[in-house]
């Protein structure tokens, strides 16, 4: 049996696909490989990344497109063909529709910047902070149709006080998520992730 093959999907900076592609070669993320990067901004500096890991990127135009599904179909091809065993969205900004969510169920994950349920979708820092919240943090979950309405799979907490300003309770969630997304991405390459209904459970070594 080969390696556990990852796929990322981003639209940005890719400070979580580098954080994947380090912890790969360092030998943390359980034995799994990134073989493939999948982005909707061909200019975006993930892809960058991607080119000076030697990782294949895939770049589309939504744009090309009539409809989400059009080139959701030739994204599962792709997928199938390249024998992708977990899709990992990370600041990937476009919701999944039925074709990407059915064909990988079980099998498409996402980071999201708050403590879900808390502040789904976009700025959830900034909502976080607008809301005056005590605790914030960094959630995991399965994708499905919803928008950050997936199973949780991790959580981690990141507190504020009077002076937490935008820039450092970014700073501070994305150092919590570059810790937490290739844990649990190993997790998955170990297979001991299991889920029932909504309840995830994390076999332990
Ligand atoms: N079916 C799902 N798809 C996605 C999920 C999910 O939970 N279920 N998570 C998101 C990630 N995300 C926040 O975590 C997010 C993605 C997309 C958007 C959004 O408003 N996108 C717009 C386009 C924005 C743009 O082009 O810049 C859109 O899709 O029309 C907000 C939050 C990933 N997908
Ligand atoms: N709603 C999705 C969302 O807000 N995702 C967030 O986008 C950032 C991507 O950063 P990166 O491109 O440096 O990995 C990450 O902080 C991730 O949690």
């Amino acid at each position: 049996m080969g390696a556990y093959r990852v796929a990322v999907f981003a639209s940005g900076q890719g400070s979580n696909f580098q954080a994947l592609v380090d912890a790969a070669a360092d030998g943390r993320l359980g034995g799994a490989e990134v073989k493939l990067l999948v982005s909707d901004k061909p200019a975006a500096t993930v892809v960058g990344r991607a080119q000076a890991a030697g990782i294949e990127s895939y770049t589309f135009q939504p744009k090309d497109y009539a409809t989400r599904e059009d080139y959701e179909r030739e994204l599962v091809g792709m997928l199938r063909e390249k024998e992708i065993d977990l899709v990992v969205l990370a600041g990937y900004m476009r919701l999944l529709t039925s074709v990407m969510v059915e064909a990988f169920a079980g099998r498409i994950i996402n980071i999201h910047p708050s403590l879900l349920p808390a502040f789904p979708g976009k700025d959830a820092i900034g909502q976080a902070l607008h809301y005056g919240v005590k605790l914030s943090g960094v959630t995991v979950h399965f994708v499905d149709g919803g928008m950050d309405t997936g199973p949780i799979i991790a959580q981690r907490a990141v507190p504020l006080t009077e002076e937490t300003a935008q820039e450092s309770l970014t700073a501070a969630i994305q150092a919590e998520e570059r810790t937490l997304y290739p844990e649990v991405v190993s997790w998955f390459a170990e297979g001991r992730v299991k889920l029932e209904d909504r309840k995830v459970t994390v076999i332990q070594r």
